[in-house]
Protein backbone atom coordinates (compact mmCIF):
# COMPACT_ATOMS: atom_id res chain seq x y z
CA UNK A 1 0.00 0.00 0.00
CA UNK A 2 2.49 2.50 1.21
CA UNK A 3 5.00 1.04 -2.41
CA UNK A 4 2.00 2.17 -4.39
CA UNK A 5 1.55 5.39 -2.91
CA UNK A 6 5.21 6.84 -3.16
CA UNK A 7 4.80 5.25 -6.94
CA UNK A 8 1.98 7.96 -7.22
CA UNK A 9 3.78 10.52 -5.62
CA UNK A 10 6.42 10.13 -8.39
CA UNK A 11 3.97 11.10 -10.72
CA UNK A 12 3.59 14.91 -9.95
CA UNK A 13 6.11 17.07 -10.45
CA UNK A 14 6.51 18.21 -6.70
CA UNK A 15 6.31 22.29 -6.55
CA UNK A 16 10.32 22.58 -4.95
CA UNK A 17 12.08 25.48 -3.86
CA UNK A 18 16.04 26.20 -5.23
CA UNK A 19 16.79 25.49 -1.35
CA UNK A 20 14.59 22.28 -1.04
CA UNK A 21 16.51 21.10 -4.93
CA UNK A 22 19.58 21.67 -2.84
CA UNK A 23 18.25 19.04 -0.42
CA UNK A 24 17.16 21.72 2.67
CA UNK A 25 14.20 22.51 3.66
CA UNK A 26 14.08 25.62 3.72
CA UNK A 27 11.11 26.30 5.96
CA UNK A 28 13.13 24.09 8.81
CA UNK A 29 16.49 24.87 7.62
CA UNK A 30 17.48 20.57 8.47
CA UNK A 31 18.47 18.22 5.83
CA UNK A 32 15.65 16.22 4.33
CA UNK A 33 15.81 12.40 4.32
CA UNK A 34 16.00 11.29 0.47
CA UNK A 35 12.34 9.88 0.47
CA UNK A 36 11.19 13.06 1.63
CA UNK A 37 12.41 15.08 -1.59
CA UNK A 38 8.89 13.97 -2.96
CA UNK A 39 6.82 15.44 -0.59
CA UNK A 40 5.47 18.89 -0.58
CA UNK A 41 7.21 20.98 2.11
CA UNK A 42 5.83 24.62 2.38
CA UNK A 43 8.59 26.43 1.85
CA UNK A 44 8.37 30.37 2.47
CA UNK A 45 10.02 31.02 -1.31
CA UNK A 46 6.67 29.10 -2.63
CA UNK A 47 4.83 32.13 -1.50
CA UNK A 48 5.51 34.94 -4.08
CA UNK A 49 4.32 38.14 -2.59
CA UNK A 50 1.66 39.62 -4.91
CA UNK A 51 2.07 43.33 -5.62
CA UNK A 52 -1.28 43.73 -6.29
CA UNK A 53 -4.25 42.90 -4.19
CA UNK A 54 -5.56 39.71 -4.82
CA UNK A 55 -8.50 39.02 -6.71
CA UNK A 56 -10.44 36.20 -7.68
CA UNK A 57 -11.74 37.68 -11.16
CA UNK A 58 -9.39 38.18 -14.07
CA UNK A 59 -9.16 41.51 -15.17
CA UNK A 60 -11.66 43.27 -16.96
CA UNK A 61 -11.14 45.98 -19.26
CA UNK A 62 -12.09 49.47 -17.35
CA UNK A 63 -12.53 51.80 -19.95
CA UNK A 64 -15.03 49.41 -21.35
CA UNK A 65 -17.88 48.92 -19.10
CA UNK A 66 -19.27 46.23 -21.13
CA UNK A 67 -16.43 44.41 -22.03
CA UNK A 68 -17.87 41.35 -19.41
CA UNK A 69 -21.06 41.76 -21.10
CA UNK A 70 -20.32 41.77 -24.69
CA UNK A 71 -18.85 39.22 -26.99
CA UNK A 72 -17.31 40.41 -30.35
CA UNK A 73 -17.65 38.33 -33.25
CA UNK A 74 -14.40 38.58 -35.84
CA UNK A 75 -16.30 38.61 -39.06
CA UNK A 76 -20.20 39.90 -38.27
CA UNK A 77 -21.81 39.00 -41.20
CA UNK A 78 -23.05 41.99 -43.71
CA UNK A 79 -26.40 42.44 -44.88
CA UNK A 80 -26.04 45.03 -47.20
CA UNK A 81 -23.11 47.99 -47.75
CA UNK A 82 -23.56 49.69 -44.43
CA UNK A 83 -25.56 47.16 -42.62
CA UNK A 84 -24.12 44.80 -40.17
CA UNK A 85 -25.56 42.12 -37.74
CA UNK A 86 -23.43 41.54 -34.98
CA UNK A 87 -24.70 37.85 -33.64
CA UNK A 88 -25.26 37.28 -29.92
CA UNK A 89 -23.37 40.40 -29.00
CA UNK A 90 -24.77 40.88 -25.93
CA UNK A 91 -24.54 37.90 -23.33
CA UNK A 92 -27.47 36.79 -21.06
CA UNK A 93 -25.96 39.46 -18.26
CA UNK A 94 -25.52 42.28 -20.87
CA UNK A 95 -29.74 41.23 -21.28
CA UNK A 96 -30.40 41.52 -18.17
CA UNK A 97 -29.10 44.74 -17.82
CA UNK A 98 -30.69 46.22 -20.50
CA UNK A 99 -34.10 44.50 -19.12
CA UNK A 100 -33.41 46.64 -16.06
CA UNK A 101 -32.02 49.68 -17.44
CA UNK A 102 -35.51 50.39 -19.57
CA UNK A 103 -37.83 48.77 -16.40
CA UNK A 104 -36.39 51.29 -14.12
CA UNK A 105 -37.28 54.16 -16.00
CA UNK A 106 -40.66 56.39 -15.25
CA UNK A 107 -41.71 57.01 -18.70
CA UNK A 108 -44.68 54.24 -19.03
CA UNK A 109 -45.06 52.36 -22.45
CA UNK A 110 -47.66 53.24 -24.54
CA UNK A 111 -49.09 51.82 -28.06
CA UNK A 112 -49.21 54.56 -30.43
CA UNK A 113 -51.24 54.89 -33.40
CA UNK A 114 -50.26 55.26 -36.91
CA UNK A 115 -51.59 58.04 -39.38
CA UNK A 116 -54.67 55.88 -40.10
CA UNK A 117 -55.39 56.36 -36.16
CA UNK A 118 -54.71 51.89 -36.03
CA UNK A 119 -53.01 50.73 -33.02
CA UNK A 120 -48.90 50.07 -33.78
CA UNK A 121 -48.95 45.83 -32.71
CA UNK A 122 -46.23 47.35 -30.05
CA UNK A 123 -45.59 49.39 -26.42
CA UNK A 124 -43.30 52.38 -26.64
CA UNK A 125 -41.25 54.00 -24.64
CA UNK A 126 -38.50 56.85 -25.12
CA UNK A 127 -35.41 57.74 -23.89
CA UNK A 128 -33.72 61.30 -24.95
CA UNK A 129 -36.82 62.45 -26.98
CA UNK A 130 -40.62 61.64 -27.32
CA UNK A 131 -41.87 59.88 -30.89
CA UNK A 132 -44.81 59.58 -32.16
CA UNK A 133 -46.00 57.92 -35.37
CA UNK A 134 -47.53 60.68 -36.57
CA UNK A 135 -45.66 63.87 -35.51
CA UNK A 136 -42.89 62.32 -35.46
CA UNK A 137 -40.09 63.94 -32.58
CA UNK A 138 -42.25 66.36 -30.36
CA UNK A 139 -42.06 68.82 -27.89
CA UNK A 140 -45.55 68.44 -26.01
CA UNK A 141 -43.99 69.29 -22.95
CA UNK A 142 -43.40 65.68 -21.40
CA UNK A 143 -40.13 64.97 -20.60
CA UNK A 144 -38.98 61.70 -21.26
CA UNK A 145 -36.29 59.93 -19.12
CA UNK A 146 -32.73 61.28 -20.16
CA UNK A 147 -30.91 58.63 -22.51
CA UNK A 148 -29.17 56.41 -19.61
CA UNK A 149 -25.25 56.89 -19.99
CA UNK A 150 -24.81 53.07 -19.93
CA UNK A 151 -26.39 53.44 -23.24
CA UNK A 152 -24.24 56.22 -24.51
CA UNK A 153 -21.12 54.08 -23.38
CA UNK A 154 -22.33 50.64 -25.45
CA UNK A 155 -23.43 52.89 -28.23
CA UNK A 156 -19.34 53.37 -28.77
CA UNK A 157 -17.80 50.48 -28.28
CA UNK A 158 -20.78 49.11 -30.76
CA UNK A 159 -20.02 52.15 -33.14
CA UNK A 160 -15.88 51.30 -32.86
CA UNK A 161 -16.65 47.69 -33.97
CA UNK A 162 -18.80 48.47 -36.17
CA UNK A 163 -16.23 50.65 -38.03
CA UNK A 164 -13.67 48.26 -38.45
CA UNK A 165 -16.13 45.90 -40.71
CA UNK A 166 -18.06 49.63 -42.18
CA UNK A 167 -17.37 51.97 -43.83
CA UNK A 168 -20.16 55.03 -41.24
CA UNK A 169 -19.63 57.53 -39.67
CA UNK A 170 -19.26 57.62 -35.51
CA UNK A 171 -22.68 58.70 -33.91
CA UNK A 172 -23.46 59.54 -30.30
CA UNK A 173 -26.77 58.79 -29.23
CA UNK A 174 -29.47 61.21 -27.66
CA UNK A 175 -32.16 59.21 -28.05
CA UNK A 176 -33.30 55.66 -27.36
CA UNK A 177 -36.88 53.83 -29.01
CA UNK A 178 -37.57 50.78 -26.70
CA UNK A 179 -40.59 48.99 -28.53
CA UNK A 180 -41.61 45.54 -26.76
CA UNK A 181 -43.49 43.37 -28.94
CA UNK A 182 -46.09 40.94 -27.78
CA UNK A 183 -45.86 37.14 -29.38
CA UNK A 184 -48.21 38.89 -31.90
CA UNK A 185 -46.79 42.20 -32.66
CA UNK A 186 -45.15 43.53 -35.59
CA UNK A 187 -44.01 46.89 -37.59
CA UNK A 188 -44.90 47.47 -40.60
CA UNK A 189 -41.91 48.42 -43.09
CA UNK A 190 -41.14 52.08 -42.89
CA UNK A 191 -37.24 53.62 -43.31
CA UNK A 192 -35.81 55.92 -39.79
CA UNK A 193 -36.37 59.64 -41.04
CA UNK A 194 -38.14 61.26 -38.51
CA UNK A 195 -33.60 62.47 -37.18
CA UNK A 196 -32.64 65.98 -38.44
CA UNK A 197 -31.94 66.28 -42.16
CA UNK A 198 -28.20 66.88 -41.44
CA UNK A 199 -28.10 63.06 -39.70
CA UNK A 200 -29.80 61.84 -42.17
CA UNK A 201 -27.28 63.32 -44.71
CA UNK A 202 -24.32 62.06 -43.03
CA UNK A 203 -25.51 58.54 -43.05
CA UNK A 204 -25.58 58.30 -38.71
CA UNK A 205 -25.92 54.71 -38.29
CA UNK A 206 -28.68 53.56 -35.74
CA UNK A 207 -27.70 50.27 -33.43
CA UNK A 208 -30.28 47.93 -33.12
CA UNK A 209 -30.86 45.77 -30.12
CA UNK A 210 -32.90 42.66 -29.61
CA UNK A 211 -33.73 41.03 -26.85
CA UNK A 212 -36.59 38.31 -26.05
CA UNK A 213 -37.97 36.29 -28.53
CA UNK A 214 -36.63 36.22 -32.12
CA UNK A 215 -37.96 38.70 -34.88
CA UNK A 216 -38.43 37.79 -38.57
CA UNK A 217 -36.62 40.93 -39.66
CA UNK A 218 -37.28 42.50 -43.24
CA UNK A 219 -35.18 44.46 -45.01
CA UNK A 220 -34.07 46.40 -48.64
CA UNK A 221 -34.21 49.38 -50.67
CA UNK A 222 -37.29 48.41 -51.86
CA UNK A 223 -41.08 48.58 -50.65
CA UNK A 224 -42.03 45.45 -52.56
CA UNK A 225 -41.68 42.82 -49.68
CA UNK A 226 -42.08 40.13 -51.69
CA UNK A 227 -37.79 41.57 -52.89
CA UNK A 228 -37.06 42.02 -49.39
CA UNK A 229 -33.96 40.14 -47.34
CA UNK A 230 -34.93 38.54 -44.48
CA UNK A 231 -33.13 37.36 -40.57
CA UNK A 232 -33.35 36.27 -37.73
CA UNK A 233 -33.06 38.63 -34.77
CA UNK A 234 -32.61 36.71 -31.61
CA UNK A 235 -31.90 37.85 -28.26
CA UNK A 236 -28.48 39.53 -27.93
CA UNK A 237 -28.21 40.69 -31.48
CA UNK A 238 -26.68 43.68 -32.62
CA UNK A 239 -28.07 45.09 -35.84
CA UNK A 240 -26.38 48.49 -37.54
CA UNK A 241 -26.91 50.47 -40.26
CA UNK A 242 -25.68 53.57 -41.41
CA UNK A 243 -24.30 55.11 -44.32
CA UNK A 244 -25.60 54.04 -47.48
CA UNK A 245 -28.04 51.85 -45.25
CA UNK A 246 -29.55 54.49 -43.54
CA UNK A 247 -32.81 55.29 -45.08
CA UNK A 248 -32.97 51.33 -46.07
CA UNK A 249 -36.68 50.30 -45.44
CA UNK A 250 -37.24 47.48 -42.76
CA UNK A 251 -40.09 45.73 -40.71
CA UNK A 252 -40.78 43.08 -38.13
CA UNK A 253 -42.92 40.74 -40.18
CA UNK A 254 -43.47 38.29 -37.16
CA UNK A 255 -42.39 37.61 -33.64
CA UNK A 256 -41.43 33.99 -33.13
CA UNK A 257 -42.84 32.89 -29.61
CA UNK A 258 -40.90 31.00 -27.07
CA UNK A 259 -37.84 32.02 -28.52
CA UNK A 260 -36.65 34.08 -25.85
CA UNK A 261 -33.83 31.74 -23.66
CA UNK A 262 -35.24 30.41 -20.49
CA UNK A 263 -32.62 32.19 -18.02
CA UNK A 264 -33.37 35.71 -19.45
CA UNK A 265 -36.94 35.58 -18.10
CA UNK A 266 -36.02 33.96 -14.73
CA UNK A 267 -33.85 36.43 -14.27
CA UNK A 268 -34.59 39.48 -15.90
CA UNK A 269 -38.80 38.59 -15.29
CA UNK A 270 -39.34 39.84 -19.17
CA UNK A 271 -42.43 38.64 -20.30
CA UNK A 272 -42.93 36.70 -23.13
CA UNK A 273 -42.10 39.28 -26.26
CA UNK A 274 -39.53 41.04 -27.36
CA UNK A 275 -37.54 44.50 -26.89
CA UNK A 276 -35.84 46.13 -29.36
CA UNK A 277 -33.96 49.32 -28.20
CA UNK A 278 -32.80 51.72 -31.42
CA UNK A 279 -29.87 54.11 -30.46
CA UNK A 280 -29.72 57.29 -32.80
CA UNK A 281 -28.62 60.49 -32.85
CA UNK A 282 -30.66 63.67 -33.83
O1 LIG B 1 -37.90 46.11 -33.65
C1 LIG B 1 -37.11 46.24 -34.58
O2 LIG B 1 -36.25 45.40 -34.82
C2 LIG B 1 -37.19 47.45 -35.47
C3 LIG B 1 -37.65 48.68 -34.78
C4 LIG B 1 -37.70 49.84 -35.70
O3 LIG B 1 -37.48 49.71 -36.85
C5 LIG B 1 -38.00 51.17 -35.20
O4 LIG B 1 -38.28 51.34 -34.00
O5 LIG B 1 -37.96 52.12 -36.01
FE1 LIG C 1 -37.16 51.56 -37.84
Amino acid sequence: MMKNHSRLYRLIRPMVSSHFAGGRDAFHGGILKQQCYLHIVPSRDNYVEDTEPFSLITPHDTTNTWSRWTTIERSPPKLAPGMLLFKNYLNLLGQVEIVDLCQKQDARFCQPSNPSGAKLRLHMMCFGRNWDPVTGYTSDGSEPPPLPHQLISLAEVIIKEAQLHLDIPSMCPDICLVNFYRPDGRLGLHQDRDESSCSLERGLPVISISIGDTAEFLYGHTRDENKLDRVLLESGDVLVYGGNARLIFHGVKRIIPYTSPSLLSRISGLKSGRLNLSLRQF
